[in-house]
Parts: structure tokens; C-alpha cells; sequence
């Protein structure tokens, strides 16, 4: 069986608004996450984990920003453009995990709401996706409240 890994790394700011997109889920905040597109951070950090697997280059590379076809867009597009490419190579996706650091919003009243919209769009089943959080102590540009991070990785499978 061949195995392979992929991880996935982004960053959004936050700018004035009343709520973030964070793995398709709608989470009120007092803020917003400024991107091009919905600047779902974590499904982002998960679609380039699914890229990086499949040494497939990066979300960059197949959504430019510099496109203005994806302003807005909804970040689904870019996870399902993954995992599709992964099944088109003959793999399966095993698991995904997915951690995102910032001290505000809370992730955890809404992980289980992530765990199955992201189990929806890759059409997996919800014990393969994880979602979890963890504060940086008040430290650097998260612990200061000035954006989110997230940090994914995936396993894929080809019998
Ligand atoms: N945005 C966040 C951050 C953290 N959590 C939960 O709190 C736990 C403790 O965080 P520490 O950074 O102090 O270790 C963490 O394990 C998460 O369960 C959260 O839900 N949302
Ligand atoms: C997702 C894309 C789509 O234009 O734009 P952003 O929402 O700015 O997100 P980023 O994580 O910076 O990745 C780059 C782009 O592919």
C-alpha cells in the first residue's frame, strides 16, 4: 500500500466585520477574516495539506489571487478541487487533522459543526476529520488577536 503525507499552512488578518467562515462554518465573532476569497483559513490549511500530498504544488498555484474569479469565492471550490485531484490518482483519503491556533473566537463549541460540513464537501466519513484549537499563550501576531492561523495535515491511501 502506498502511503503519503501532505501538510498545510496558512494565515489570515482580521479587519473590521461580525464573524469569520472557519471549515465552512459561520462563527460569530467581532471580527472578520480578511482574504480573497471567504478566507476560510482552516479549509485552506486542509486543501494545501491534500495538495502537498500529491506533490501538487499549493492553493496559490490553482487559484490565483491574482484571478479575480475567485474574489469571494467560497473556499469549498478549492477543497473540492483537491480532494477530487486525489481521487483522481487512485487515492483515498484516510484522515485529516486539522489545528487552528488563535486565542478568539473558541473553536471547540463548534468543532463537531466543522468536522461534519468538511466530512460533507470531501464526502468522508466524520471519524476521519479532525478539528481542534489551541491559544499561543497571548504570544506573537495570534496571541496579540491579530489573525488566525491553521496548521493541517492529511494522509492519503492508494491500495
Ligand atoms: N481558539 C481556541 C483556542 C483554544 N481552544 C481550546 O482551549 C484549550 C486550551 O488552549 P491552550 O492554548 O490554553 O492550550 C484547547 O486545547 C482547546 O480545547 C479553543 O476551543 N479555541
Ligand atoms: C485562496 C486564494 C484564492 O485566490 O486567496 P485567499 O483567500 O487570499 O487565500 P490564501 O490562503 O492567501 O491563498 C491564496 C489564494 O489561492
Amino acid at each position: 500500500m502506498k502511503v503519503r503525507l501532505g501538510n498545510g499552512y496558512d494565515v489570515h488578518k482580521f479587519g473590521p466585520g461580525d464573524h469569520v467562515v472557519l471549515c465552512g462554518v459561520k462563527v460569530p465573532h467581532d471580527q472578520t477574516l480578511m482574504g480573497h476569497s471567504d478566507a476560510d483559513v482552516g479549509m485552506h490549511a486542509i486543501t494545501d495539506a491534500i495538495y502537498g500530498a500529491l506533490a501538487a504544488g499549493d492553493i496559490g498555484r490553482h487559484f490565483p489571487p491574482s484571478d479575480p474569479q475567485w474574489k469571494g469565492a467560497a473556499s469549498e471550490i478549492f477543497l473540492k478541487h483537491a480532494v477530487q485531484l486525489a481521487r483522481d490518482a487512485g487515492f483515498v483519503i484516510s484522515n485529516v487533522d486539522c489545528t487552528m491556533v488563535c486565542e478568539f473566537p473558541k473553536i471547540g463549541p463548534h468543532a463537531d459543526a466543522m468536522r461534519a460540513t468538511l466530512a460533507d464537501i470531501m464526502d468522508l466519513p466524520i471519524e476521519d476529520i479532525s478539528v481542534k484549537a489551541t491559544t499561543s499563550e497571548k504570544l506573537g501576531f495570534t496571541g496579540r488577536g491579530e489573525g488566525i492561523a491553521a496548521i493541517a495535515t492529511a494522509a492519503l491511501v492508494a491500495p
